[in-house]
């Protein structure tokens, strides 16, 4: 039986910018970039798991989860890894990591440029696609102003 992995993530936007994590080369998907968070454990809702797993990696401890972005189940390396990312607030950016050698912060552009996990993908074009509709399109406010 194919084994599927519950994991989560974490969306953290600051100035117009997000936060994207490179993995540590020994662990699994080294050098491929994340949404920093883990694995949900039994008993664990995930809202809870995301919380805990900022605290350990980011010494996140006042992150306020705010909505879903999306979740998707994709096979990676022969696992399914069911990923449920998160829209995060923080009060202070996080400067170290634990599980990352490398945080960036991008802009909405930059997002699609980097070597994401395969499970990410989903996601970032989720995220991407959900904000150019929320902007408003320049001829549509100028006619508005009419
Ligand atoms: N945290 C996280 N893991 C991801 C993402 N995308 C993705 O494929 N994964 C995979 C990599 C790992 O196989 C698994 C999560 O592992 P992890 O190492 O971050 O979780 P953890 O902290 O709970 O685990 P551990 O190191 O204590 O064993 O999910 C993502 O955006 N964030």
């Amino acid at each position: 039986m194919v084994e599927v992995l519950r994991v989560v993530g974490a969306v953290i936007e600051r100035d117009g910018k997000f936060l994207a994590c490179r993995r540590r080369p020994q662990k699994a998907e080294g050098g491929k970039w994340e949404f920093p968070g883990g694995k949900v454990e039994t008993e664990e809702a995930p809202e809870q798991a995301l919380m805990r797993e900022l605290a350990e990696e980011l010494d996140l401890l006042d992150a306020q989860i705010l909505s879903l972005v999306e979740r998707k189940t994709t096979k990676s390396n022969g696992t399914l890894i069911d990923l449920a990312c998160y829209r995060v607030k923080v009060s202070h950016p996080p400067r170290t990591s634990t599980d990352h050698d490398s945080m960036r912060w991008c802009t909405v552009d930059q997002l699609s440029t980097l070597d994401w996990a395969p499970a990410d993908w989903p996601i970032v074009d989720s995220l991407i696609s959900a904000l150019s509709q929320s902007q408003v399109p320049h001829e549509e406010s100028h006619h508005a102003d009419r």
